[in-house]
């Protein structure tokens, strides 16, 4: 069994009456992909900021690799590597040179930061646009690029808040393979947050559902499936606008749906569906 590389113990952060993160405990194993999946707000910004010691928790503990993130920060930031939503670029210099520049901030040589500069591009896909200002950047090739910032330093652990915000689908998807071939061809644990659960279950080992600072429930996604829907039939009712006979009919054949049902009243139509669980909204 692989050891326990990040840790919450009863972690709590108040914001006076409010509680962002509530006797949250976690324990990530050694090269897992691991997802704080959960809304906005929830408290997933907050838990990953103690985690980084960037700010102090009302009580309870957060540690990596046994360095408390309060008292050990400094030694924390060695090993692991931290993607924010926005990642600050200047845009009037080329990708190398934004490089080049962070690894020196990070104590690396100029001659060792240009020679890892090209490795790392070249695994995250962005070697032929490397001296490119970086204000030419899609949303997607600034989110590689930042992975790049943080692979140069090289750390046995990435922590990603919300990696996939403003990027196009197929730019996502992209993304995700390339976190994932990370944490499997070079033993990296990741941790990332994120409200989308398509995405989350794409690349995650295991999953936390986070809902108002605390931890609902977790496991890999066939267990949490298993767990919160297995046997039990869920009635959705959904609100729409001209749904044809022909798209009910669709619906009404997937293998999960076991019966629909219209209901109508003068304001507008409810189309209820009963179904077993399963990947019913992605396929409609
Ligand atoms: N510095 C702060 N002062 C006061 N309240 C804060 C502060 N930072 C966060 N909060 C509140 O704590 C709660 C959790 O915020 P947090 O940013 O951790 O959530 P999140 O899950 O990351 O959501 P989002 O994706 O929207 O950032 C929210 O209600 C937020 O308004």
């Amino acid at each position: 069994m692989a050891e326990t590389i990040i840790s919450t113990d009863n972690l709590v952060k108040e914001y006076g009456e409010l509680k962002a993160v509530n006797q949250l405990n976690l324990a990530i194993k050694k090269g897992e992909v691991y997802g704080l999946l959960g809304p906005n707000g929830a408290g997933k910004t907050t838990t990953i900021l103690m985690l980084l010691g960037l700010t102090e928790p009302t009580s309870g503990t957060a540690q990596i690799k046994g360095f408390d993130a309060t008292r050990d920060s400094i030694a924390i930031k060695r090993f692991t590597g931290y993607l924010p939503d926005q990642v600050g670029f200047y845009s009037q210099r080329t990708g190398r040179e934004n490089l080049v520049y962070t690894a020196g901030l990070n104590g690396i040589s100029a001659v060792e930061a240009a020679k890892k500069a090209v490795e790392v591009v070249e695994l995250v896909g962005l070697t032929n646009v490397i001296d490119n200002k970086v204000k030419t950047y899609s949303k997607g090739m600034r989110q590689r690029l930042g992975l790049a910032d943080v692979l140069i330093k090289e750390p046995e652990i990435i922590i990603l808040d919300e990696p996939t915000i403003g990027i196009d689908p197929t730019g996502i998807n992209e993304f995700l393979t390339l976190i994932r071939g990370l944490s499997k061809e070079q033993g990296i644990t990741i941790m990332l947050s994120s409200h989308l659960l398509n995405q989350v279950q794409k690349i995650c080992d295991r999953v936390g559902i986070f809902v108002k600072g605390s931890l609902l429930a977790e496991g890999s996604i066939e267990e949490l499936a298993a767990e919160l829907l297995a046997q039990k039939e869920i009635d959705l009712s959904v609100k729409v606008k001209d749904l044809s006979d022909q798209v009910i009919k669709k619906i009404s054949a997937l293998d999960e749906v076991i019966k629909v049902e219209k209901q109508e009243n003068l304001l507008d139509e409810i189309y209820q569906y009963y179904f077993t669980g399963g990947e019913i909204d992605a396929r409609l």
